[in-house]
């Protein structure tokens, strides 16, 4: 999935992250780790106030069973697409940055449905531009926007969620328009 040359992360010659159960075929580690992570995901998730060190904590949660650097920023380079993320050595001060930003609007709350969505778009489409982690982004940032959403008083519907959609959201949003998503999030708080 990942373009990454000489990835330290994964095993020698393979493009298999290196793993706790030491699985070296790509298939079962993705079921493992769909396994293990949907597992944590239906325990309570760690308390916060939906800071830095709280969005660290939820990718901990989640990941602990797979990866051992869960909860640790990455230090390779990686791209997706066309897309490359926030270099590896920026990530803590993008991430402070962005964070700082979400508490100077205090975290989203009250405000009316679209301003929320607005708000919450431009974070997320923020926070995907880092990509703090190596992998894990995806669920972290969905876990975190759920709860977000859900103290800001614009609970998340998660069953009307389109995965294909929000994909190509995500990728507008790299490119600078985060109207689409925008659109989802108001939809899925409806
Ligand atoms: N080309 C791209 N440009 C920008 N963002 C992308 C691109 N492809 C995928 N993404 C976003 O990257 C995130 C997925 O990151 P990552 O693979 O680290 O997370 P994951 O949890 O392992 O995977 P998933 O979200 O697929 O379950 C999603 O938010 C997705 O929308």
């Amino acid at each position: 999935m990942y373009e990454a040359e000489r990835d330290p992360y994964c095993y020698p010659g393979t493009d298999v992250l290196k793993n706790k159960a030491g699985l070296t075929s790509a298939g079962a580690l993705e079921r493992f780790e769909t396994a293990m992570t949907f597992a944590r995901s239906e325990e309570p998730l760690p308390h916060g106030r939906l800071s830095a060190s709280h969005y660290r904590a939820i990718h901990h949660h989640l990941f602990q069973d797979v990866y051992t650097w869960a909860g640790k920023y990455r230090t390779i380079r990686i791209a997706k697409g066309e897309s490359l993320f926030c270099y590896p050595e920026n990530i803590a001060s993008e991430v402070a940055r962005l964070f700082a930003w979400l508490k100077r609007h205090r975290y989203l709350q009250r405000l009316e449905a679209r301003a929320f969505a607005k708000g919450a778009a431009h974070f997320l489409a923020e926070l995907n531009a880092i990509h703090p982690f190596r992998e894990g982004n995806g669920r972290t940032q969905l876990t975190f926007l759920t709860l977000l959403a859900h103290q800001a008083g614009h609970p998340l519907d998660l069953d009307k969620l389109d995965p294909d959609a929000v994909l190509q959201a995500m990728i507008a949003s790299f490119g600078g328009n985060e109207n689409v998503l925008a659109d989802i999030i108001a939809e899925l708080a409806a």
